[in-house]
């Protein structure tokens, strides 16, 4: 390992999630997903400052040593490589935490390819994404392509080839959702929403591919149950549209809301309106390819 490598600088871009179909609850208490990642032009920055410390340090996440994606990371590899080492870690976070666009997913698979790279060990995308999946559903996404079809529990992937002749605005509405509190919500609505789990799926791919957005036919399972408790989110889309987004949604389980622009002039306009009103509002792009 040749200390001129130090510190060692990764992206860890920030995904949505442009479709999100929720299909059933599993005996494990997972969900099976259907669904379309999109990777976007809004990453965190991570260093691994030195691979030689006494124990474990993760600097600039908010979650406790036990959650950190990071930590879950360092010891996945480890236990997996045979490999004896502890890392410091600085992050420097402009990815909302909370917010469905997978910032704790990405970070950890951002992490296992440059560990993979640093320590020359070789796993291939099979056995990162193995690795990945232990440590959170997202993570195999990241590992893989900058777009894709995405179902199992998050660990069967499809690439696809991505677009780049959109603008997307992502709002913070103000507060965070807990995944776990998510899915519950979720299965709780459908209980009493008999068929909510039957929806039909439009045809993602050729939709993504090949349609003008304002014709996409996507959806999120989430948005529902999301609005009973979160009415701000339809205020939301309202003022996007009025903005001129064409497609608009919650991103994963959410908070984050976003609309989908097909000039950029409307999407930065939109972001400025959003900002005068005190909303924290990022303009991205769509990224066809991972970031450093
Ligand atoms: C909803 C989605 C959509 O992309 O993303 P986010 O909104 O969190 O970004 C994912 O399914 C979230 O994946 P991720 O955030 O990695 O979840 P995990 O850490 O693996 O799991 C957190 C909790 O969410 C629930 N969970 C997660 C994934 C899944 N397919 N089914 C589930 O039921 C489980 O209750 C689990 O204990
Ligand atoms: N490296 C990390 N980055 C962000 N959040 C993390 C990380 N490690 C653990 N977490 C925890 O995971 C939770 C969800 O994080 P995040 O991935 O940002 O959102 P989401 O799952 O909604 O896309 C956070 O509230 C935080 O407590």
């Amino acid at each position: 390992m040749a200390k001129d490598k130090f510190p060692y600088m990764i992206f860890s871009p920030a995904k949505v999630n442009l479709h999100l179909k929720i299909l059933d609850r599993r005996a494990d208490g997972y969900h099976n997903i259907f669904s379309l990642f999109q990777c976007v032009s809004m990453s965190d920055r991570i260093w691994i400052c030195s691979l030689t410390e006494p124990s474990d340090l993760v600097d600039g996440v908010d979650a406790t040593p036990g959650s950190n994606t990071l930590i879950k990371v360092l010891n996945e590899f480890r236990s997996y490589t045979g490999l004896d080492f502890f890392a410091h870690i600085r992050v420097e976070k402009n990815i909302p935490q909370g917010a469905g666009l997978g910032g704790g997913s990405s970070n950890a698979a951002s992490l296992l390819k440059a560990l993979n790279e640093i320590f020359s060990t070789q796993l291939g995308v099979d056995d990162l994404i193995e690795i990945g999946a232990k440590v959170g559903s997202d993570v195999p996404f990241f590992l893989k392509s900058p777009a894709a079809i995405v179902s199992g529990r998050g660990e069967v992937l499809k690439p696809i080839r991505a677009r780049d002749d959109f603008f997307i605005v992502l709002v913070e509405p103000g507060f965070c959702v807990n995944t776990s509190d998510a899915y519950a919500w979720l299965d709780a609505y459908a209980e009493g929403n008999p068929g909510f789990f039957d929806m039909q799926d439009p045809n993602i791919e050729e939709q993504y591919l090949f349609f003008e957005p304002e014709k996409w036919d996507f959806y999120n399972s989430f948005l529902p149950v999301l609005l009973e408790r979160f009415p701000i989110l339809l205020d939301l889309e309202r003022l996007l549209r009025t903005y001129g987004a064409v497609y608009t949604n919650v991103s994963g389980s959410g908070s984050t809301f976003f609309g989908v622009f097909n000039y950029e002039s409307d999407a930065h306009n939109a972001c400025v309106s959003l900002k005068k009103k005190g909303f924290s509002a990022h303009c991205v792009r769509p990224l066809s390819f991972f970031p450093g």
